[in-house]
């Protein structure tokens, strides 16, 4: 469903962040958004993450998720070198369930912003929401398929417990 050129790119710090932002790569492919899935880290792979985030818009990226775990730089050394959206999803941690992710993605200093979601699955699955809510903003096919999507979920909420 999602073919052509990606427009979302998902980074992240590490293989052991798949297990979460395979959430978000999910909802992109439900909704047909063409995306690619990368390892990128600021700390082991630097040169990586420069030479990403510096020809992520003229690969044709228009948003970028960046997701990362415990001291994470990852998103915030990506908006530092890119004028792309850039949606942060803090990984949780073992050692400090993912409050040391949030805040290092959170407190970015005024000018280079970062749009940091909640901790985990959840934020992982929102980024990839925003991310089609933003392209949808110039893709009419697309914001069809997001209103679908929400509606689809409003209905799947039952009236009471079972
Ligand atoms: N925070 C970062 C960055 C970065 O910010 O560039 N690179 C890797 N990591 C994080 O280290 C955690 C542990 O990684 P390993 O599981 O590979 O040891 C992961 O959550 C990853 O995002």
């Amino acid at each position: 469903m999602s073919e052509g050129a990606p427009k979302v790119a998902i980074v992240m710090g590490s293989q052991s962040d798949w297990e979460t932002m395979q959430n978000g790569a999910a909802v992109l492919e439900k909704l047909g958004v063409a995306h690619e899935c990368r390892i990128v880290s600021a700390h082991r792979t630097p040169d990586r993450l420069v030479s990403f985030a510096k020809g992520a818009a003229a690969e044709g990226i228009q948003v970028i998720i960046a997701g990362a775990g415990g001291a994470a730089h990852l998103p915030g050394m990506v908006a530092a070198m890119t004028h792309l959206p850039v949606l942060g999803v803090p990984v949780q941690s073992k050692a400090l369930k993912g409050m040391d992710s949030l805040l290092s993605i959170v407190q970015m200093p005024g000018g280079i912003p970062v749009g940091t979601l909640a901790i985990g699955a959840a934020g992982a699955t929102n980024a990839a929401l925003l991310a089609a809510s933003i392209l949808a903003l110039s893709d009419p096919a697309l914001s069809e398929r997001l209103v679908a999507w929400r509606t689809a979920q409003t209905d799947s909420v039952a009236q009471r417990p079972v």
